[in-house]
């Protein structure tokens, strides 16, 4: 290690790290990453990214006294996160950024870097050696123009499992969505909604569901069309392909209703007590934005995303890599510490 402020292991350290991929480094992944340290959010993850790159970020930040700047410490090997301070950052280096990387700008080698520090937490969790994933934003033209033919996370971490069906979750307090179709355009969406694809995403978060805890959860599915076809005068979808998934799978004894409006069934699952205890716990939607608009919309600084289906547990924040506002300490790290803290929950349960 590259350290002096080496000590004794943190007091009640877990046994295993939670990986935390640095994320494009363009973007407002590395400065959220610092903050979230600094607050003492973080305790128990090891960076997967470049100690250079974030010393760089954390001199770029501003700290108070009740929140000074966190000591970066480089690991030699992954076994030696135990050895340091709390408060402090280890980070395991992957990778060695180019110092002409501009911030708040799309660069092939910037995508090609946060690749790599997936590839490599995902490895070692499909080892067992971390007990979680927390991803930090990564931006899609820089990973397209490094090559990865990957929309994103979701799409490389289900590859680097061997194909297991997955599927996005979106999660705050109030909503958790779970999405049929994520990132393809909207015309394509539509004829990716077969039977099959509902019936499986309803499997899924069932399955995950219950692993929370929730002994029946109650699965709220959106039509695809306006008033949920309104009887077949907007469309068949609801008829044809979304009912006959919820017959079934009610079948298997999960319990889903619908199809609902999707304009009003979000309104109904949401939990916002004490006046209004939510009808549902999760409502799978059809396609991206109309799962993804009602959590980000109760506030970016809320949600959660959380990939089911894979052997092991990965968040991410619900924001993206927000280049309009990277490098000028203005990026709120609430959503990352969600995801942070969210990922330690599911570890212990998983
Ligand atoms: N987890 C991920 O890897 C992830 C998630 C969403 C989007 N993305 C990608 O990020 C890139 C940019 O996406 P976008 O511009 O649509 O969404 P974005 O979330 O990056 O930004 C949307 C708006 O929210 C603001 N914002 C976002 N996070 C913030 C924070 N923590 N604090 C303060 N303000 C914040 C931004 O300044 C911007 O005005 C795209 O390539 C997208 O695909 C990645
Ligand atoms: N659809 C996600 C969101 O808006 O939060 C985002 O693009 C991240 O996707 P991955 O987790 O697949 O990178």
């Amino acid at each position: 290690m590259s350290s002096s402020t080496l000590t004794t292991p943190p007091e009640s350290a877990p046994s295993r790290p939670i990986a935390l991929t640095m994320g494009d480094p363009c973007g407002i992944g590395p400065e959220t990453l610092v903050r979230a340290f600094a607050q003492g959010e973080s305790n128990g993850c090891v960076v997967y990214g470049d100690a250079a790159w974030l010393a760089r970020t954390a001199r770029t930040l501003r700290f108070s006294p009740d929140s000074s700047r966190p000591a970066i410490v480089e690991l030699d090997e992954l076994a030696d996160w135990k050895k340091v301070p709390r408060g402090a950052i280890p980070v395991l280096p992957i990778v060695a950024l180019p110092a002409d990387l501009a911030i708040g700008q799309v660069d092939a080698r910037a995508g090609a870097a946060a690749y790599a520090c997936i590839e490599a937490a995902a490895r070692d969790a499909l080892v067992g050696r971390v007990a979680a994933v927390v991803t930090a934003p990564i931006h899609k033209a820089a990973l397209h123009a490094a090559g990865v033919n990957f929309p994103g996370h979701t799409e490389i971490l289900q590859h680097m499992a061997g194909g297991v069906p997955v599927r996005m979750m979106l999660a705050n307090e109030q909503l958790k969505t779970v999405l049929v179709t994520v990132h393809m355009a909207l015309r394509q969406a539509i004829d990716a909604v077969t039977s099959e694809a509902v019936l499986q995403t309803l499997r899924i978060a069932h399955q995950a569901a219950r692993g929370w805890g929730l002994a029946q959860p109650r699965i709220a599915v959106a039509g695809l069309n306006p008033h949920a076809g309104e009887s077949g005068l907007f469309g068949d979808e609801e008829e044809r392909i979304i009912a006959p998934a919820i017959a079934q799978a009610r079948s298997e004894g999960i319990a889903a209703s619908g199809p609902y409006p999707p304009d009003t069934v979000f309104m109904r699952a949401r939990h916002a007590l004490p006046e209004h205890p939510g009808a549902f716990d999760i409502v799978v939607a059809m396609y991206h934005d109309q799962g993804l608009i009602p959590v980000k919309y109760l506030g970016v600084e809320q949600g959660v995303n959380v990939t089911l289906g894979l052997p092991f547990v990965r968040t991410s924040p619900d924001h993206g890599t927000a280049f309009d506002i990277a490098g000028r300490d203005q990026a709120d790290p609430s959503s990352l510490i969600a995801a942070i803290r969210m990922a330690r929950d599911l570890a212990v349960l998983h």
